[in-house]
């Protein structure tokens, strides 16, 4: 018998929507077709902060944004890969709306070169090469910054996390980072966070740039080193075999951005449309969630209660909303700790202002828009140049558009949550005045007061989402977090993080809660199954019986020689050894050996190996991490789905580590520590020993040993069925349930 699982979405915004259309095709991959998707939004529209506004036909039905207009075509400054970017390429290709609203803006056109910035009172282009040489906004020219950075004392380990205002100063030194702070990084996270560089946090928003610090010394000699490595990213994701770089390649070559032709809404309308057509997702408007109670039963339940005290009984939570929206949840004591964490991550307040003129050119030079470095002591963050984007599509529209951003981290300071919509738009007027001698008045307008639009990833983000899933964990609670309170604030991010999270959850699990087993009449077959153990009251007398003793006395033994970065040993593992552990773990023991063909050289004077591996220095390092890893989780249900995890996603070697870390239960600091010790050196050089013995010598990776031994035969079947082969090798008079499907 089986009830039916289901999965409650909290938030209809664009994180809450793609969640469900990813779970949707999950589910239909999957064998678990009665699972019910529920899809809770507060207010009677879908779609968040991103919103389309369709002006009448007498403003020639220009459309204005209130919310993001663009996306990445490029990695930007988090993203450590093109993966995201691919992701939502494709997402707008299966929804059969890349044809009609695709509009990308080539990365030589002056609408996405040109950024302007606003210095001594006016308005220069940062793309402009001379001005830079002329001593605007850098007073000396770039090569000093780059050699003062190259040969700057090295924080290589030291500095957990910093502003980027600090990071700044750090690596270039007073004289030149004054220049880079206040004309350019200033300006720039204005233009993406609104935020300041005095908050937020350098490991967070400049990821790579932070990460090639401390792993190499130096950004520029980082820059430098990992030049050669950038030629092999155009693969493929190793969860998601559709996002393939190559099939893109041209188009990411000559584009930079996009915008949909009928804007970002018509995403969000097609995307409703698409989960409106499937029966098992109900979407519900205007439900105003009251409280989400934690049951830790057996079946660990959740309770979602509405405004109208309506009840929902969900297995598993996905939260799409705001992380302090989320924290007013847990009421209960017992989630203090998550509850303040989750409110640790601040909101900044955004005023956005569309405008609509009536002459053509009211333009300076076609741009994106321009940017207002602090020091400049304007009430505005920025204008964006709409018409100059939206160019394809606006080409035979009357008049130009233009966006006003204000707020931000400023917002309390500059008093603008008292201002009246006629104040705001006398000071917007004498802005543009002074700014782009701009003396017309708009003939249409339209305000947006986004109350905690944009979340600012502050110094120590990461450390608090750890936390965050630390107490997850520590409290078992099923839940997910996607959104842009995490890990990006870009559309892209949040639909690829989605997409990332959904294909994380474990669906089967759920789908055990639910089913009823009767216990069988033979008890022979009381202990086939945990689920059937416990139906016959006999999950004691099996453990005792029958798992151990299955455990003690026939259980196979499979070691597994490989090297982290190769992509035979990847594959090896995500599939057929993840399905072994997950299937027949009670009669196999599963051994890694992270070595493979790397070499080791002793250096006398520092007393340590120095390691040389066949894919670079940094499979050295991946290399390491699983070794320590091994060291201090030594249980496969305590490594594997890290190691798992590793050897499914490509990227920087030390971010998926910390997000692996996150998802299982590793303390990274302390496997960060392991690596950078004198203990991780010697666990490492015992693996080179182990590989360097084997008997035949190993010839290639993954190199396979049942019980000790290697055959080609051995290693051909392992390749094939690794299931199989344990079965068969199993010589226990009482094989689990999985092997006589198998046999
Ligand atoms: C003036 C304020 C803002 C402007 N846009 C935003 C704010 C707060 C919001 C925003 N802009 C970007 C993102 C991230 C998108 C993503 O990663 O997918 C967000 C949330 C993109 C962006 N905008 C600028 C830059 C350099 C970037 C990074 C990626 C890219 O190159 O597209 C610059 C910029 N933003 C604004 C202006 C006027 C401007 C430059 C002239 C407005």
């Amino acid at each position: 018998m089986q009830k039916s699982p289901t999965i409650g979405i909290v938030g209809g915004g664009i994180a809450g929507l793609v969640s469900a259309y990813y779970l949707s095709q999950k589910v239909a991959r999957s064998k678990i077709p009665h699972l019910r998707i529920l899809l809770f939004e507060r207010s009677s529209r879908f779609g968040g902060w991103i919103q389309t506004e369709q002006l009448e036909k007498k403003y020639d039905s220009h459309i204005f944004e209130h919310g993001p207009r663009t996306l990445r075509l490029h990695t930007g400054f988090s993203s450590l890969d093109n993966h995201s970017t691919i992701n939502t390429l494709k997402l707008l290709e299966q929804l059969n709306i890349f044809n009609e609203q695709f509009c990308p803006i080539e990365k030589t056109s002056a609408s996405f070169k040109n950024r302007l910035i606003y210095y001594n009172k006016k308005l220069i282009n940062l793309n402009d090469l001379s001005l830079i040489f002329g001593g605007k906004p850098l007073r000396y020219p770039p090569i000093f910054y780059i050699l003062y950075e190259y040969f700057s004392e090295k924080g290589r380990f030291t500095v957990q996390d910093e502003t980027i205002k600090s990071f700044i100063y750090r690596r270039f030194g007073h004289i030149f980072a004054e220049d880079i702070v206040e004309y350019l990084l200033d300006p720039l996270i204005k233009g993406i966070y609104a935020g300041s560089v005095t908050d937020l946090s350098a490991r967070s928003v400049f990821k790579k740039l932070f990460n090639l610090e401390q792993r190499y010394g130096s950004i520029t000699g980082g820059l430098l080193k990992t030049r050669k490595d950038k030629q092999n990213e155009n693969s493929i994701h190793f969860l998601f075999d559709d996002l393939n770089l190559n099939d893109y390649s041209t188009l990411l070559n000559k584009y930079s951005i996009y915008y949909l032709h009928d804007g970002l809404e018509i995403l969000i309308k097609i995307l409703i449309k698409y989960l409106q057509s499937l029966s098992n997702i109900e979407l519900k408007f205007n439900q105003t969630i009251k409280k989400i109670q934690f049951f830790h039963n057996e079946k660990n339940s959740i309770e979602i209660l509405t405004q109208s005290n309506e009840k929902y009984h969900i297995d598993h939570l996905i939260s799409a909303i705001p992380s302090y929206e989320l924290a007013n949840y847990f009421d209960n004591k017992q989630y203090e700790i998550l509850q303040k964490q989750l409110n640790q991550i601040p909101f900044v307040n955004m005023i956005v202002i569309n405008l609509l003129y009536e002459k053509k050119d009211i333009f300076p030079l076609e741009a994106f828009g321009y940017l207002i470095p602090s020091r400049e002591q304007s009430h505005l963050l920025g204008v964006l140049f709409d018409s100059c984007i939206r160019q394809k599509s606006d080409k035979n529209k009357h008049g130009s558009q233009l966006t006003v951003m204000m707020g931000g981290a400023w917002f309390d300071q500059l008093r603008l949550g008292q201002c009246t919509d006629e104040q705001l738009m006398h000071i917007v007027m004498n802005e543009l005045k002074k700014q782009m001698d701009l003396n017309e008045k708009p003939l249409f307008y339209s305000i947006s007061r986004l109350n905690k639009a944009i979340p600012n990833y502050i110094v120590g983000h990461d450390d608090n989402l750890d936390d965050i899933y630390a107490l997850i964990r520590r409290y078992n609670l099923p839940l997910t977090l996607v959104g842009n309170s995490y890990r990006g604030i870009g559309v892209n991010d949040v639909i690829f993080d989605a997409r990332l999270e959904i294909e994380y959850l474990n669906l089967e699990t759920m789908k055990r809660k639910h089913l009823t087993i009767d216990c069988p009449n033979s008890p022979l077959k009381w202990c086939e199954t945990k689920e059937i153990a416990q139906a016959c009251d006999v999950i004691e007398q099996c453990e005792t019986f029958v798992w151990t003793t299955r455990m003690e006395t026939n259980r196979v033994n499979l070691s597994i020689y490989y090297e982290t970065l190769c992509p035979d040993s990847r594959q090896f593992i995500t599939t057929q050894v993840w399905n072994t552990y997950q299937s027949i773990l009670d009669i196999v023991n599963i051994t890694f050996i992270p070595y493979g063909n790397a070499r080791e050289l002793y250096r006398p004077e520092t007393k340590l190996y120095q390691f040389y591996c066949q894919h670079g220095a940094e499979e050295c390092y991946e290399n390491l991490i699983h070794t320590c890893v091994l060291n201090f989780y030594p249980k496969s249900e305590q490594h594997m789905p890290f190691i798992y995890c590793m050897e499914s996603i490509e990227g920087n070697v030390e971010t998926v580590a910390i997000q692996c870390a996150q998802k299982s239960t590793i303390d990274f600091d302390q496997i960060t520590a392991c690596t950078h010790s004198r203990l991780g050196n010697q666990l490492q050089h015992a693996y080179a020993i182990q590989t360097e013995n084997l008997q035949p010598s190993h010839q290639y990776v993954p190199w396979i040993t049942l019980n000790g031994e290697h055959t080609d035969d051995i290693q051909k079947q392992a390749e094939k069925d690794l299931i199989g082969l344990i079965c068969n090798s199993y010589k226990g008079s009482d094989p689990p349930v999985q092997c006589k499907r198998n046999l």
